[in-house]
């Protein structure tokens, strides 16, 4: 065997190389990739260690694909054949640690050399790997970021910004993706307490924000086994909160797992029905629910049969969307996802609200929510909906009720927020909401 097969490191490169081939070429999404339980063979087999270091590389390497990009080819003498797609991958993946990353350069550079001329299709390129990503340890290790933020944001994705929020304010999005989000926490109850707990501050109502880099996992956080809190973004805590007291009141979450709306809707007193249509995502959902030693009932399928003919006080439709709201968790959307899928996700969601309908009672709400900043997902879709379906008229959103996020309410009463929002404290991420009410 070739002796650099041995290279302690050399393995979690490799499979950083190959997982981001299946984002970009592929567009596999990350957490399918990551899932330890159905994720890539190849990563399950790494030491947990290398595992978060094959992580760390990657959403690195996505955040600032266009930067990375530009600088590695500002050091070319010539650009490299069309063709070298998987050269580009080691390439990238050993630049996202130099650049970014607390790895020795000469570590990532001796690891991507070695790495290239393992591969056949790559062995050819070894000098040029070796040159290139020395020149980039001299001339930018440690250095500033100094590409525009559209740099970093995929063309198609910043085009549809500029579109919706103009040139400044899509800018301002693409900056904070570039930044690394802090964690939420949802709590039961006592959020001074457990921010001093944790280290961390009350960010809005029953949200604690933890830094991006606190250390080690978040089941070994204290309260975690006890079921106190859930990891949940500060935005997506709104939604449910639209409903106002539900003490007593019966409520439907349609779309639920892994849950961090049911618990919520739990917490505030109601009588939860979660339906999930994805078993293995129904799992996740009860046993999420377990752990916080909360009640509520599961229903495994889609929500329209599984419901039959039920009707809820309080509806909840959190409907699968693009998630371009998360670019800053989850980098790869913007390679995964295309403006087609933007069409096609807007007509899932304009599917199931038409479904949501028959389950709301007379008089009920009905909240719509997603994690997407396009408009044909949240502001076009409620006025399509509202035009089309008499029963149904918003109840618009006040200032006051969402104290902090008083700038996500928008002229028509819905709740807009995005990335840029709260910058100082870390911002938030992307999220639509509309309330909607049934005639009694
Ligand atoms: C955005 S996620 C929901 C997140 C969740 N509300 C939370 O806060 O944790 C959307 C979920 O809806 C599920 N889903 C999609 N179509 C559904 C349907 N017709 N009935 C029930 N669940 C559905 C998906 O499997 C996915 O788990």
């Amino acid at each position: 065997m070739d002796e650099g097969a041995h290279k302690p490191g050399l393995r979690a490169r490799q499979v950083a190389a190959k997982l981001l081939a299946a984002v970009v070429e592929q567009q596999t999404s990350l957490d399918g990739l990551m899932d330890p339980e159905h994720g890539h063979p190849h990563l399950r087999q790494l030491a947990p260690r290398d595992q978060a270091l094959v992580k760390a590389i990657l959403i690195t390497a996505l955040r600032y694909r266009g930067t990375i990009a530009q600088e590695l080819s500002e050091r070319l003498d010539r650009p490299l054949p069309g063709n070298a797609t998987t050269l580009n991958h080691h390439l990238h993946v050993a630049a996202a640690q130099i650049r970014f990353l607390d790895v020795p350069d000469s570590a990532a550079v001796d690891l991507a050399v070695t790495a290239a001329e393992a591969d056949p299709r790559t062995r050819r390129f070894k000098g040029v790997v070796n040159a290139l990503l020395r020149r980039l340890t001299r001339e930018l290790a440690g250095a500033e970021v100094t590409t525009v933020p559209a740099t970093d944001c995929p063309f198609w994705l910043f085009d549809r910004l500029v579109a919706t929020y103009g040139k400044e304010r899509a800018t301002a999005i693409a900056e904070a993706h570039r930044r690394p989000a802090p964690i939420d926490l949802t709590v039961k109850s006592d959020p001074q307490g457990w921010a001093d707990r944790l280290g961390g501050a009350v960010v809005a109502a029953n949200t604690v924000r933890l830094d991006a880099q606190t250390q080690g996992s978040i089941a070994s956080l204290e309260g975690f086994d006890a079921g106190e809190w859930w990891v949940q973004d500060a935005s997506a805590s709104l939604p449910v909160r639209l409903f106002g007291d539900l003490s007593g009141k019966t409520a439907a979450d349609l779309c639920a797992a892994p849950g961090g709306k049911s618990a919520q809707l739990v917490s505030s007193g109601a009588r939860v029905t979660a339906c999930e249509a994805s078993k293995s995502r129904a799992r996740r959902l009860a046993s999420n629910i377990a752990r916080l030693k909360l009640d509520a009932e599961v229903l495994t399928g889609p929500f329209a049969e599984t419901l039959e003919d039920r009707q809820f006080e309080a509806v909840l439709l959190d409907a699968p969307c693009s998630s371009t709201g998360t670019l800053r968790r989850h980098p790869d959307v913007g390679y995964t996802k295309t403006a087609d899928d933007i069409t096609r996700l807007a007509e899932v969601q304009r599917r199931l609200l038409d479904q949501a309908t028959n389950h709301v009672a007379p008089g009920g709400t009905l909240v719509f929510s997603n994690c997407s900043i396009d408009r044909e997902e949240g502001e076009d879709l409620i006025a399509a909906f509202l035009a089309e379906h008499a029963a149904f008229t918003r109840k618009p959103i006040t200032r006051s009720e969402v104290p902090g996020f008083e700038n996500a309410v928008t002229v028509e009463g819905d709740l807009r927020t995005t990335p840029d929002m709260l910058s100082e404290i870390g911002g938030v991420d992307g999220f639509f909401a509309a309330r909607l009410v049934k005639a009694a």
